[in-house]
């Protein structure tokens, strides 16, 4: 990925660009461009862009297939490798010595005609919401796979998302040159647990180490890569297939060529057609190439079928038909733009999908623009914030360079220079006024009983916001003295308006600052950047499990509160009751109900009383965890004359705390579901380790010498796993968590649980 939030990085970034050789290694440059460049760099029209990303499982391939990609399309000018760590996609260093795709940014090219951007999406689970952000601007998607292992946990994941914001595929098997490499049983595999039809264009010519091209069963054609000048896999050699002396592969080219048409025409109603038209008895042979790559384009965006194609990145092959593919069946940007088209007509309508900081330059925003123009040196409208914001510079991350742009229009991705308050998930608009048009406009649609996905609020027509998934851990963070507080709270802001699953806040007990993420590695990747990037030492506490808290049963508790404060008396009596809320699991929020007659009740004192029990579940009787999957009943409210308010809110809030307290409070604690991967022989010391963690073991799966062990532990006893796994499978193993729900901890657990936090708060304190 071309991040750009480093100092580092962008220092690389302004200089000019060019792959050189450095102690055998090779580093780019990029130069942050102004003037006149090598090439111009022309605006392209819509239906020739394509918004994509690469989605995978880690390891599947995803920063080499991309390195592959931009070496192809003449981005780069050698070829990056990240087991050297010197790759352009993987720009930032947390990135570069963890060997791990981290945070997602475009990047544009063109190829045959067309401009692709490219947005990276990062493959650990730690980092979904980075997927979700870019899920949410994409058009298509190509997905990855370790074509010896077929269908992984976090494809799994990433795919359900994909089908969540309905964004058309393809599927490339990489790694066809790995021992164990398979088309059958990854075919199988994105059947059976991708639940789609897949569409093999692609008959492997060799396997694993023999792995040397493949027939298009489009073209018809078969593509040899040979060894080339510098063996880079530019230059392959493209035959048909029926001049190639080999019967035995013309024949089951020409077999798995009927398979596909024949799926084809199952799944689109044209090709049927087609095959039905004059006497019925139509070859299957003989449907034109053109027919079938329209076909195939019809189904990959009907979502209906997936294109699968097969490669190795790592060995130069398969990657130009990929790119080929990506323009072929892949959608150009009008249809997502649609209906925001419609509200906005042509003026600017843009979501902020990216934030990274420039210590001179301030934020970097990455927009992505669905319909208007934008243009440098004007002013946009954050309806998000409801603020004015000035485009200083409006630029394109094209190829090696940032491109000054006079204007970016609809379709676009654009780089923006001088919005100060806009936030990851943010809608810009060209002024407060269109947002007064294209409401109107949304009234005018839904009474014409035309309804209007994209948006996610009823008041503004803002794009829906990112689906932000609960931070699972917390810990304290200090700055290194007194004096650089300001600077950490500096750097922690910029931090969130990047990272929406970052949580920061002040622990009102102590004032120290807490922070609170997806995971393990989120939270040391952020310590991480606070350091390089902010030159900031901090120090973390030690990492602590969200837990949550609940009722354990119905209750009732009143409280009367009677001050009196200067010559006003007060009085307020608050009775309420709590009982487990019957939901499918515990729900996010406590629900408040008036088991009373609301009419009779001043409006204020409503909302006071409501303030009061929210405030006080944010804070469990136990300890001090929010409350959740709890149903509040406020059953009576008493109020003398002159009560003030705050105090209404106080006495619902003590009220609140007794009767959670009465009910017997319950611990909740969030369980997560692995997939670990490991051969036969360290089965024995997964499942042994899996049980003192109090895992429960759900399925097991055997491939080869390969199992895949599924199972569900508490997310308290799995910190630390990663090193854990590696020590007892002497690093043969890898695994994916993810939280799937939050349960009541037996009273034993509890008991052990509410001890150690006593103690530990004691000798805290
Ligand atoms: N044999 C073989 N190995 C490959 C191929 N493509 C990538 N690899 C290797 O697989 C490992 C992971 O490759 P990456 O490109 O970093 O995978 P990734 O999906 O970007 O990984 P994350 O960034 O962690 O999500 C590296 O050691 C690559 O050299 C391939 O076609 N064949």
């Amino acid at each position: 990925m071309i991040g750009v939030a480093g100092i580092d990085c962008i220092r690389k970034l302004m200089r000019f660009a060019h792959p050189c050789l450095r102690g055998g290694r090779h580093v780019y440059h990029y130069r942050w461009y102004s003037g006149k460049s090598r090439t111009e760099i022309v605006e392209a029209e819509m239906t020739r862009i394509r918004n994509i990303g690469i989605m995978a499982h880690i390891d599947a391939g995803k920063t080499t297939t991309t390195e592959r990609m931009l070496y192809y399309t003449g981005f780069t000018r050698a070829l990056g490798d990240v087991d050297d760590g010197d790759t352009v996609m993987d720009y930032m260093s947390q990135e570069r010595q963890r060997g791990i795709t981290i945070q997602s940014a475009a990047i544009s090219f063109n190829w045959k005609n067309h401009r692709i951007n490219l947005i990276d999406t990062p493959g650990h689970v730690d980092f979904t919401v980075e997927v979700e952000r870019s899920l949410r601007v994409l058009d298509g998607a190509v997905a990855v796979f370790d074509a010896s292992a077929g269908v992984e946990a976090q494809t799994l994941t990433v795919w359900r998302q994909a089908d969540r914001y309905s964004i058309p595929r393809i599927a490339f098997l990489n790694k066809m040159d790995k021992t164990g490499a398979s088309l059958e049983y990854s075919i199988n595999s994105i059947r059976d647990k991708l639940k789609t039809v897949p569409l093999v264009l692609h008959l492997p010519i060799g396997i694993e180490k023999t792995f040397n091209g493949m027939v298009d069963l489009v073209s018809m054609e078969k593509l040899a890569w040979t060894l080339g000048p510098g063996n880079d896999g530019s230059v392959y050699q493209t035959t048909l297939l029926q001049d190639v002396d080999d019967a035995q592969l013309q024949e089951r080219a020409l077999e798995e060529r009927a398979i596909l048409i024949e799926q084809l025409a199952e799944l689109d109603d044209k090709m049927a057609d087609l095959l039905l038209s004059g006497d019925g008895t139509c070859d299957l042979g003989s449907i034109p190439a053109e027919e079938v790559h329209m076909a195939l384009q019809r189904v990959t965006q009907a979502q209906t079928g997936v294109p699968v194609l097969c490669g190795s990145s790592l060995k130069n092959k398969g990657v130009q038909p990929l790119l080929d593919a990506i323009i072929r069946y892949l959608p150009d940007p009008q249809d997502k733009g649609k209906e925001l088209e419609q509200l906005y007509e042509d003026s600017l309508c843009a979501y902020a999908f990216k934030i990274t900081h420039h210590k001179q330059r301030g934020p970097l925003t990455f927009l992505r623009i669905y319909s208007g123009t934008i243009t440098p040196q004007s002013t946009i409208y954050n309806v998000s914030r409801d603020c004015t914001e000035r485009v200083n510079r409006l630029l394109l991350v094209f190829a090696d360079e940032y491109r000054e742009m006079s204007s970016m229009s609809a379709g676009n991705i654009a780089m923006v220079v001088g919005l100060k308050q806009t936030y990851t998930g943010d809608t810009l608009v060209s002024s407060p006024s269109a947002v007064v048009s294209a409401k109107k406009v949304r009234g005018r649609l839904q009474e014409e009983g035309q309804s209007i996905s994209v948006m996610g609020d009823e008041d503004a027509p803002v794009l829906a916001g990112l689906d932000v998934p609960e931070p699972v851990f917390f810990c304290t963070i200090e700055a290194p003295s007194m004096s650089k507080q300001q600077e950490l709270d500096a750097a922690l802001v910029n931090l969130q308006k990047e990272d929406p699953s970052l949580h920061v806040k002040i622990d009102p007990e102590t004032g120290q600052t807490v922070l609170s993420g997806m995971g393990e590695l989120h939270l040391e990747i952020i310590h991480d950047r606070i350091l390089k990037e902010y030159n900031l030492e901090t120090h973390l506490g030690p990492l602590q499990v969200a837990y949550r808290e609940t009722v354990g049963g119905t209750a009732q508790e009143t409280v009367t509160v009677d001050r009196v404060l200067g010559a006003q008396k007060h009085h307020a009596v608050v009775t309420v009751s709590v009982q487990p809320e019957e939901a499918d699991g515990p729900t996010r929020d406590v629900a408040v109900y008036f088991g009373l007659d609301r009419r009779k009740v001043n409006k204020d004192v409503l909302t006071a009383v409501k303030t009061g029990i929210a405030s006080s579940c944010t804070q469990g009787p136990l300890l001090g965890y929010p409350v959740v999957g709890a149903k509040v009943t406020v059953e009576s409210i008493e109020v003398g004359p002159g009560t003030s308010l705050a105090m209404v809110s106080a006495c619902a809030a003590q009220a609140t705390q007794k009767v959670l307290k009465k009910s017997g409070g319950k611990i909740l604690e969030p369980m997560m579901v692995l997939e670990i991967t490991t051969d036969e022989s360290h089965m024995r010391s997964v499942l042994a380790d899996l049980s003192q963690r109090r895992g429960r073991v759900t399925e097991v799966q055997s491939r080869a010498e390969t199992r895949v062990v599924k199972a569900e532990a508490p997310l308290a006893e799995l910190m630390g796993y990663s090193t854990a796994i590696r020590t007892v499978t002497s690093g043969q193993a890898t695994f994916t968590m993810e939280l799937f729900s939050y349960e009541e901890m037996t009273s034993l657990d509890q008991n052990r649980l509410l001890k150690k936090m006593t103690t530990f708060n004691v000798e805290g304190s």
